[in-house]
């Protein structure tokens, strides 16, 4: 399908009408809004401004495309960050949130990750999110997708510990079939630097990892700010 590209001049909200939008979609059809947050600084003041939402956060089911390999408590972890921006500020019962134990061997975290996404997957093929957040690194990563990396390849698991030479660590991440059994997958690009990227991502001949993520049956958006 083809993108829809948005050059926002009010990110921030633009970002949370479309969220609020996918919920209110996804709530009246199924009763439940299966979001997927992504991590990075883009995505925070968007995660800040949901909190004054009217909306039953007991609908909402918080999963992350990708986290760090350390505690809940590292000021790397992308459920910290989320957590800080959103969730210690509404009603919404620890359940909703699937946080990935990241504190856990890296194998061990994705493959127990993989199992709680299947259990919640209702008998479907694939757990399907109604709205699955990525942002996109300068090297074109996506979620912990990074370039030359082995989890670009991997299309019978959902999540998986992707070594990330340039870390020198791995990082638990979502696979492209489950990133493509989204039903909308927005990308929240803050541009400044990235215009380069975006241009050959855009081409339709790009290399980047954030060019082949590609929803088999879903919506796909880039909402880019300044
Ligand atoms: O864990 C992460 O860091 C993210 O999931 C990652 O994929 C992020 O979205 C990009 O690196 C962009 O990060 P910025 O928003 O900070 O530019």
């Amino acid at each position: 399908m083809k993108p829809e590209i948005i050059h926002s001049t009010n990110f921030v909200a633009d970002a949370v009408n479309l969220i609020r939008a996918e919920a209110a979609a996804a709530i009246a059809a199924r009763g439940v809004f299966r979001i997927a947050l992504s991590g990075g600084n883009t995505p925070r003041p968007v995660y800040e401004a949901l909190l004054k939402e009217q909306t039953d956060w007991s609908k909402w089911v918080f999963t992350f495309g990708d986290e760090r390999c350390v505690p809940p408590t590292d000021e790397q972890s992308n459920y910290r960050m989320a957590r800080l921006a959103l969730f210690d500020h509404i009603a919404i019962p620890a359940e909703n949130i699937l946080r990935i134990r990241a504190e856990a061997e890296p194998d061990v975290a994705a493959s127990e990750y993989e199992a709680t996404l299947r259990q919640h997957a209702a008998g479907e093929d694939y757990y399907r999110h109604d709205l699955l957040l990525l942002g996109m690194g300068d090297d074109g990563h996506t979620a912990s997708l990074f370039p030359g990396t082995e989890a670009l390849k991997i299309t019978d698991r959902w999540v998986v510990a992707n070594f990330v030479p340039k870390f020198d660590t791995h990082r638990i991440t979502f696979t492209y079939p489950l990133l493509d059994a989204s039903r909308h997958v927005c990308f929240l690009v803050n541009s400044k630097g990235k215009d380069a990227v975006l241009d050959e991502v855009f081409s339709g001949t790009s290399h980047y990892p954030s060019a082949a993520v590609n929803p088999t049956d879903g919506k796909l958006t880039w909402l880019l700010g300044a």
